[in-house]
Order: C-alpha cells, then structure tokens, then sequence
C-alpha cells in the first residue's frame, strides 16, 4: 500500500506553499453544496475571488484587442467572466459571448452551471455546442459556451465569426491543437474586424507567452477613426486567490503500480478520512476498467473496508448517461468514487468531491515525423496538470489531494509545462482544417507554438495521397470538401466516403463508430483466458475491423442486453456509445448524400474501404521473423500485432493498423489483413508502383 504522510504532520503542504507563494484562506465561502437559491448563488458569486477584479476586467476588455487573464484553478474566471461581459452589455443588439473550451464534459457542465446562476434554462440565454450536439438557440443565446474544434468548425461558415463580440479562449495554457490553431486564426480574425475582443484565460507560466503573440501583430497605418479602436498591445491581469485550501499528500517512495496504489489510497481515505467523494485520476479506459473491478469486488469480498461506496468510471468512451451519473448528488452515507481520465482534469466541479487521487499519469499523444509514426503513451503529467487536478478538490469545501509520487520528485523532476499538443501530433486533421478555412500557406502560418516542419509535409503528403488535396495543395472537389466536412479523422472520413463507392457503408458507419472509442472489451486484470475466450466467440479471420461488426450484429440480436455484454466480456457502457456515435455518423452521411447500404458481409469490399482511408498504416510480415515482427511500409518501422488483437499470433502477410501503442514494443491496435495489391489501387502515388512491386511479389 502507498504510505503518505500523515495529515496534521509537518509534511503536507497546501498547494499554494509549493510555490513558496501567498496562502489564501477563503474560510467565509459557503460550503453547503446542495439546495441553493437564487439569493444564495448570487452571495456565492460575489465571493469568488474574481469578483473584486470586474470592473477591472471589463474595463481592460473595453480598452484592449485581448486581455490575458491569469488566475488559480476555482478562482472563477470560466464560470464568471462571460457572465460580467453580458452584464456590461457585450452581448446587446443580437451579439453573442462565446467561452471555448478543450473539452466536451467541461462545455456541458459550466454551460449547466452558468445557466443555473443566471435562472435560466440551458439552451436558451446560455447554450452550448459540441461535436454532434448543439443545444443552443440562434435568436435567444447569449453566452455560447462551445469546444475550440466546434468553434473552428463555426469559421467554415462565418470565416470572420461576425456574431461573436468577445471570443474567450479559456485553458490556454493545455495548449491542445485545436487552442493553438484557435489563437493563430482570432489573430488574424483581429486584423480585420478591430472590434473583436479576446480574452484569454491562461495558467501563469503561458501568460507572458501567450501576451508575446498577441503583441507580435503588425501594426496597422494609423488611419481616420484610430483612436477609437483597442490597444494592440495585450493586457495582461492576474486574479489573485482560490477557493479553498488543499492539503497535498506525496507518497514517501514511489509507487511499483499506480492502479494498486490508487485503489489502496482510496480503501484508505475510506477508512480514515470524513464524509466526501473521491475523484481519482488514472490514464485511460483500461486502467479505469481494472480499478473499478478491484473495488467492486472489495466491496463485494470484504464489507467492511468499502461498504458505502458507489465507484463510477468516466471516459469519453461512456454513453452521456453515464458520463451524467457523475453529476448526480450522492446519497446520504454513502461516498461516491469517480475514477477519470484527465477529461475531469480542467473546468468540472463535481460538486461532492473532497479527496483527489492523482496516479501522476495521463495517456498522451507523441508523433515522430521521421518514421511518421503517432503513439498513444501513457506518460507523466506536468506540474500544471498536477495543479488542475489537486484543484478539483477544494472547490466548496477544502479539500485534500493524495499525489501517488513523491514531493522531491514533484519539485525536482516534473515538467513545468506540457509540450504543446501541436508539436507531439499527427498533423492531417489539423492541415486539412487550416485548408478548409482558405489558409493555404500553411508553413508560413502564424503559431503559437510551431509544429515541425516535417509533421508538417507528411500531413500534406497523406492528404494528397488520400485524394484530399490537389497538385496545388488546395482541396478537391468534391473528395477534399467532403472529408473536410466530416467531423472526424480525415482518415476515417475517407474510409466512409470510400464505402458509398464500395456498397458497405452500413458496415464501415459501424466500424468507424467503434474505431472512435478507445475499446468495445472489458479490461480487468485476472481475467484473460476468459476474455481470450470470449474474443474467439466472434473473431473473424480479416482482423478486429470485421470481428466489430460480428460483435455489434450479436449486441443488437441480443436486444442490446447488458447481461449478454457482460457474459461475453463486451464493455456494455461502451457498445452503447457506439449506438450513439453510429447514430450520429448515419446523419452526417446522409447529409453528404451517401447511401446507406449493407454489403451483406463481403468482407473483401469492407476491407477495401478500410485500405482506401488507412493505406498509410500498412505494415507487412517480416519474412524470416519467427516473433511476429512486421515492418510498416513507410519507414520501415518494426511493430507488433497487439495482443489484443484477433491476429495476434496469427500473424497475416499484410496488414493495416488504426493506431499503435507503445509499451515495451511498437504494437499495432485494431489490425485487419489485406491484399497488397489494394494498397496501389487505393494510393497509386503513395505507393509508387515500382516500389511496391517488388515487395508485393
Ligand atoms: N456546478 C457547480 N456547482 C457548484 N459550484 C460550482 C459549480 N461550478 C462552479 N462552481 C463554483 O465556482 C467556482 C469557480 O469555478 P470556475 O470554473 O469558474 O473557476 P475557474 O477559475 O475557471 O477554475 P478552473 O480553471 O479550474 O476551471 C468553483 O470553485 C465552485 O466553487
């Protein structure tokens, strides 16, 4: 079990002191988290540490282009700013306050909140949109809270986003794609309509950044009327002050499995510790899977350590019932126990969270453009996340967060600051949505932070290579339009719009839907040979691709049962997601004119689709290799079939992946077998026919 230091010794320090920096005590703050009035949010308003800087804000906003806003995670600036520039008027005469933020849970839940503080019904004056979902009204919403993604979907239509009057661009400093492009674009959107306000919310450490690019504008000529523009410089304020206090735990020794350790700390507080929720974070659906079976069944085995708890997932992979289970108030003498990805990490207050459990980790993104391959890794977590996260406790009481790492290794060893999303991805959908918007110089754009050079020409080349852009770089007509359209990785769109041609779309709709989710299979520990089992019951020779629609045509015989989920290893929470992702992409299909039409299973057509939209992942079987070792095609790169996978062990010829993880070895997730000769079908000019010939032969 993980020792901590003991509550009330000299050890734990509240998160303020680790920076040596002023203590904040805030003890006047209401703590009932239950039952408020109107009177009593409005008190509970005027208590945040924000308030005392409104009129400042909103005179900074009133004289300046952009206004930097740097505050301590809970100090208000998400739920309260857009609120104080509607007061002032920023939202008269039909103009609309837009908030952006890095994630879907957090658009939905501070939507929910706002709507809540101001009495109003969400959907009307305060509204949201996110992927697949708009729940706003264009003649009533005022404050439109929405993912930076949707945002820059929004400029497709309104390249100026003229009915936005203040744009504020909250968790800058996360530094995700989709901010970064964000930040370049409202520059340039700031060029022309001079009236356009930013404000953008950023952890101190980005500030002077994030200020830096915005000041790099050209000047304009000073022209007639000047002086009633903004200043181009921006402003930069510091809100100082947080919620509440929480106390910060670090292990003694490092931990050997942060799962364990996690699951021990929370048996712990349990035992120990008062009333409150826990809100533990690990690194993805799998290690969430396992930890929720080992409490479970703690709580099954063994009464006495975890009577009372109520143990939650929550991933984006889960359907929104579930996900909403989270918000849900916790019976009395019972504790609820989240444990999340870091999709609870920025913006969510939940309301009966007392206890963080940090694992240290999150699941990250790292692209290397010399071998072009993008892996999912599970890596450490940078200071500023740790910050966020301890910052979900304390939010209407204090709190106290349990950092499964140690305190030297906090201070001495953690990154300050994430490396920009941008600079550690695959950049096709990122270039595909810069062209989208008419940016055709797209080396010669202004970043935040900028992306290498090679990512850079390896997304033009796959893009190319998938029909997507022209001779010229500009996107065709209709294919590029098309995949720029869909939603989704330009990849995946590619596969849909290459099923229309191939007569299977109702199969790769299904297919596409589950590729979107991180796993359809119930991981747990100790539980292999039975899931093992469970895979052969539906594994189909061509790979995972055609043992999905297997698994999706047993879950709808079964009447979409739960019980049929559970018996054959399938992760219930996750096939129903499925459904509404499907249901999603069968909408936006018909809107593109496709046709949905079922192939009656010729696995050949499927795989085919799956070839035209993923030729780039193709890998073949190393021909004296007795371990099972492939080479990808470009790169030569050395993967592995995932033992996930329904051909792991088989081990075809040729296959194509849809992504790869790296652990001890590159292995290659959701695999399926293919005929070489598709790959020079589907991509002539990728795969230069004499190169490839020799190969296939
Ligand atoms: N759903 C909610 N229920 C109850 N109180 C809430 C809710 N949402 C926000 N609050 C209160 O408002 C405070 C400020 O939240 P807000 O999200 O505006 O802060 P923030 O400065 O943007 O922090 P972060 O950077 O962590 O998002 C919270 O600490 C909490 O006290």
């Amino acid at each position: 079990m993980a020792q901590f230091w003991k509550p009330g010794t000299e050890k734990p320090r509240l998160l303020d002191d680790e920076e040596g920096g002023v203590l904040f005590l805030s003890s006047s703050f209401s703590s009932s988290s239950s039952g408020y009035g109107y009177a009593s949010i409005e008190k509970q308003r005027q208590r945040l540490p924000v308030y005392k800087y409104r009129t400042s804000i909103l005179y900074l906003v009133e004289s300046h282009a952009t206004t930097i806003v740097v505050g301590e995670t809970g100090s208000g600036k998400t739920t309260q700013i857009p609120q104080y520039l509607k007061e002032a008027g920023w939202a008269d005469g039909g103009r609309v306050i837009a908030c952006t933020q890095p994630r879907r849970l957090a658009v939905q839940a501070v939507a929910s909140r706002v709507a809540e503080e101001m009495g109003v019904k969400v959907g009307e004056e305060v509204g949201y949109t996110i992927r697949f979902e708009d729940i706003s009204n264009p003649d009533a919403t005022r404050i439109k809270f929405l993912t930076d993604g949707v945002l820059l979907r929004e400029m497709m239509e309104d390249p100026l986003l003229t009915k936005y009057s203040v744009i504020m661009v909250d968790e800058a400093h996360e530094r995700s794609i989709s901010t970064d492009i964000l930040l370049g674009l409202l520059k340039k959107i700031q060029k022309r309509r001079p009236e356009l306000r930013l404000v953008i919310s950023s952890a101190t450490i980005e500030a002077k950044a994030m200020s830096d690019f915005f000041q790099s504008s050209k000047r304009r000529r000073v022209s007639e009327g000047e002086e009633l523009r903004p200043r181009l410089e921006p402003a930069i304020l510091s809100v100082e002050g947080r919620g509440f206090n929480v106390q910060i735990h670090y292990v003694e020794d490092p931990v050997q499995d942060y799962v364990q350790a996690a699951v021990s700390t929370v048996l712990l507080i349990h035992d120990q510790e008062p009333a409150g929720d826990i809100l533990v974070f690990l690194t993805g659906q799998d290690d969430i899977d396992v930890a929720v079976k080992m409490l479970t069944e703690e709580a099954r085995s063994d009464g006495k350590h975890s009577s009372g708890l109520i143990i939650l997932p929550l991933y984006s992979g889960l359907s929104r019932a579930e996900q909403d289970l989270v918000f849900s108030p916790t019976p009395k003498g019972k504790r609820k126990v989240v444990i999340s990805t870091n999709i609870a990490e920025t913006s969510l207050t939940l309301e009966g969270i007392v206890y963080v459990v940090d694992s240290g980790f999150s699941k990250q993104r790292f692209y290397n453009p010399i071998s072009d391959i993008e892996n999912l890794v599970v890596a450490p977590i940078s200071k500023a996340s740790a910050r966020q996260r301890a910052g979900r406790a304390g939010r209407l009481r204090p709190g106290k967060c349990y950092r499964l790492y140690s305190e030297e290794y906090f201070v001495n060893e953690m990154s300050a600051q994430g490396i920009p999303e941008i600079q550690r991805s695959n950049l096709v959908s990122c270039v595909i949505q810069l062209k989208a918007l008419g940016i055709d110089n797209i080396l010669g754009f202004d970043w935040p932070a900028s992306p290498s050079p090679e990512s850079m020409i390896r997304a033009l080349e796959v893009l190319y290579s998938l029909g997507v852009l022209n001779d010229d770089a500009k996107l065709t007509s209709p294919v590029g339009f098309q995949v720029a359209e869909i939603p989704l990785e330009p990849m995946i769109s590619k596969m849909i719009l290459a099923s229309n041609e191939l007569g299977c779309s109702e199969e790769i709709i299904t297919i596409a839907a589950v590729l979107s989710i991180q796993s359809i299979w119930f991981s747990g520990r100790g539980v292999q040979r039975e899931l093992d089992e469970a895979k052969l019951r539906f594994a189909a020779a061509e790979g995972d691709h055609v043992t999905f629609l297997n698994i999706y045509k047993g879950f709808l015989q079964s009447g979409k049962s739960s019980q049929w989920c559970h018996r054959n290893f399938i992760n219930y929470h996750a096939m129903k997601k499925v459904m509404e992702i499907r249901e999603q992409l069968k909408r936006i299909a018909l809107r593109l004119g496709i046709v949905l039409k079922s192939c009656e299973r010729d696995t050949q057509l499927v795989r085919k689709a799956v070839t035209a939209g993923f030729f780039a992942n193709a890998c073949r079987l190393e021909a004296f290799s007795h371990s099972g070792m492939y080479k990808t095609i470009r790169g030569f790169q050395e993967v592995y079939i995932h033992p996930s996978s329904v051909l792991f062990r088989v081990n075809p010829k040729w296959v194509i992946y849809h992504s790869l993880v790296s652990t001890d070895r590159q292995y290659m997730r959701n695999v399926i077998s293919i005929d070489p000769s598709w790959l020079t079908e589907a991509a002539p000019h990728f795969y230069q026919q004499q190169r490839l010939n020799p190969i296939i032969h």
